[in-house]
């Protein structure tokens, strides 16, 4: 498996939507979102003036923290606290930052952890944010293109968009850790597409369709683009979700900063008329409200969640 790289910004600009070039992309698109459920993503654009640099300056202070000042960041909300899990020599923290971009929780998070609540941090997340939510709407409206849907199927993406959720990730090597030696973090992200950076760190695996595992090698300047489950079912399952997983060995820690993009919980999710037919692709899920997997998901922690949920 040969991961896809794609350059949105030739030449200092945006590959104009509708162009013949853009098409053509959007084709290229699809296709490696239905082989392998991922894609690199070259945009200079996002990493002018070294802003993903600043991210990662900033994100190292967060984790250098105490330990007790980070674990003050508790939302009621599943996966947005701070949390620390072990698996295959690797010790992980997170922290989950709700809907980034229409909710405050980027400042709740700075005025917790610094005395003055850190303007810089708050600045630089969620700059990063937004752009990175921006090309998450151009990606999405390249697979209504690559799929040659009429264009009210852009409101469908739209809505799936509606959220940017964020997850800051550390991770560092735990040789001593023999217990959790086996325990996999493979998964599926639950939530639209997802969109994430590291510090050149390296440490993402993905399951190939054949059942291997495969290094991500995410060159400087790029991003790594996931399909998610909502995705996947949104497109009668054509597009694929790609497991994954982190395994970490060397000395270095390993940062990482991801924009969930997600539908509002009360959104309905339905397969696309177009996506359809009798022969070669049946309807492979039924319609269903997103806030209704995502609790499903929450309570079975089911690896199979979306087929088990929505599937026909
Ligand atoms: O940090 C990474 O490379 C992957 C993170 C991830 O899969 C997640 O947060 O869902
Ligand atoms: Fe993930």
């Amino acid at each position: 498996m040969m991961i896809s790289c794609f350059d949105f910004w030739k030449g200092g600009k945006t590959v104009e939507e509708g162009s013949e070039e853009w098409k053509e992309m959007s084709k290229k698109v699809r296709e490696a979102c239905e082989s392998d459920g991922c894609f690199l993503l070259r945009c200079d654009e996002i990493n002018s003036k070294g802003a993903r640099e600043e991210v990662f300056k900033n994100m190292e202070e967060l984790f250098h923290l105490p330990q007790q000042t980070k674990q003050q960041h508790i939302v009621s909300k599943p996966f947005s606290s701070f949390n620390v899990h072990k698996f295959m020599h690797t010790h992980y923290e997170c922290f989950g930052l709700d809907d980034v971009l229409l909710s405050t929780s980027v400042d709740t998070l700075a005025n917790l952890m610094w005395p003055q609540g850190n303007p810089h941090f708050r600045e630089t997340l969620k700059g990063m944010s937004l752009k990175m939510s921006e090309v998450s709407l151009v990606i999405l409206k390249m697979i209504v293109e690559g799929y040659g849907l009429s264009q009210h199927h852009i409101s469908d993406v739209e809505n799936m968009k509606s959220c940017s959720h964020v997850r800051l990730n550390m991770y560092n090597t735990d040789k001593n850790n023999t217990a959790y030696k086996d325990k996999s973090n493979g998964h599926t992200d639950k939530n639209t597409l997802t969109i994430l950076c590291e510090n050149e760190v390296q440490g993402l695996q993905v399951l190939s369709k054949t059942g291997t595992w495969v290094d991500i090698v995410i060159p400087e300047n790029c991003f790594v683009v996931i399909v998610g489950d909502a995705l996947k079912a949104w497109s009668n399952g054509r597009l694929h979700a790609a497991t994954h997983r982190v395994i970490m060995s060397g000395e270095k820690e390993r940062y990482t900063f991801g924009v969930f993009v997600a539908p509002k919980e009360e959104m309905k999710i339905e397969v696309p008329g177009e996506l359809v037919d009798d022969k070669i692709h049946p309807l492979r899920y039924r319609p269903f409200n997103y806030g209704e997997f995502f609790s499903h998901f929450v309570s079975t922690h089911n690896h199979n969640a979306i087929d088990v949920f929505a599937g026909l």
